[in-house]
């Protein structure tokens, strides 16, 4: 099970480097990274276990963020009601973002990173919409259309993949600047 001593810094190479196709069938390597991976979401979001564990509650997380420079990251969106199945949850392997909505989004209150420590205020413009391409672990092959928060997460994810961090795509100038057609993500 990762632990947050298991999980790469800013700073680390790895956190920069681009990731390498995963190739199926899965090696038991790639199968336990790929259980590994959702087993941290899964502890971490509940909170008797994330206490215990000392963990930092997270919706997803990236291959390279555990050292691992492999193209899988799992996500696990939660529904706002706990009861409910989680509104998106999947190790999503060698994704690719098909298509982007011309409209753009950002978090109302910005974005964080289980490998960056200190706090990096400012709005990280995404795509409002995104059609995600990705293969799961038994191999089967996804189409998928995300919008608002669980598309927020999987761009932010598929960063980790390309070596891109949520504060790359912050304005220098103004951290806070909007244009008037991106919405707000809550
Ligand atoms: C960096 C951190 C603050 C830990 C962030 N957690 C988070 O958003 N908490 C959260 C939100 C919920 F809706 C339900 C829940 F259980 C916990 C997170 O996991 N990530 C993932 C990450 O760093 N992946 O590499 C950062 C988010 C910022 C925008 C998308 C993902
Ligand atoms: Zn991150």
């Amino acid at each position: 099970m990762f632990l947050m001593k298991d999980i790469v810094r800013d700073g680390d190479p790895v956190l920069r480097q681009q990731a390498q196709k995963v190739t199926f069938p899965l090696s038991d390597e790639d199968r336990q990274l790929a259980h590994d991976l959702m087993e941290y979401l899964e502890v971490s979001q509940d909170p008797e276990l994330c206490e215990k564990y000392g963990l930092r509650a997270g919706v997803g997380l990236a291959a390279p963020q555990v050292g691992a420079s492999k193209m899988m990251a799992s996500v696990m969106v939660p529904a706002e009601d706990e009861n409910e199945e989680p509104v998106f949850k999947d190790v999503i392997i060698n994704p690719v973002i098909v298509s982007n909505s011309v409209q753009r989004g950002a978090l109302t209150e910005g974005e964080g990173c289980l490998s960056v420590d200190q706090d990096v205020p400012g709005y990280v413009p995404r795509s409002a919409r995104i059609t995600l391409e990705y293969t799961d672990v038994d191999g089967n092959s996804h189409h998928i259309r995300l919008k608002n928060y669980p598309a927020i997460v999987c761009q932010h994810e598929i960063d980790h993949l390309h070596g891109v961090l949520f504060y790359d795509h912050i304005d220098k100038e103004n951290p806070f600047s909007k244009s008037d057609d991106e919405i707000f993500i809550y």
